[in-house]
């Protein structure tokens, strides 16, 4: 099950979470969502990111929004479930950093 995450628990997620950025945005909080915009060196690199984080994001059972533009991938993770932030928001993100 699935439970929704408190201030304190996002805050603390958000810290570890940024720790794996090595270059770029960090995330940040936005109400009951996190959101980072991810660059690449080209469309074709950006689009194989979102195709591998597809696979994990079915792995998963939790999905991202996301709005690709060329180079460059908007990304906002929340937990439509429990209406707010989850475990399972900072595992996807933690993918998307680590394919990065
Ligand atoms: C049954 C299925 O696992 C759920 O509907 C999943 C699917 N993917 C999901 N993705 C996101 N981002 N939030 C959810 O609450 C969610 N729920």
């Amino acid at each position: 099950m699935t439970t929704k995450l408190d201030d304190a628990a996002i805050e603390s997620k958000l810290i570890t979470l940024n720790e794996l950025v090595v270059d770029g945005d960090k995330w940040v909080r936005d109400g009951d969502a996190i959101t980072k915009t991810f660059s690449f060196k080209s469309f074709i690199r950006a689009f194989g990111w979102m195709s591998q984080i597809a696979i994990w994001a079915e792995k998963l059972k939790h999905h991202p929004e996301w709005f690709n533009v060329y180079n460059k991938v908007e990304v906002k993770l929340t937990t439509h479930d429990v209406d707010g932030l989850s475990d399972l928001d900072f595992s996807l993100a933690e993918k998307m950093e680590k394919f990065k």
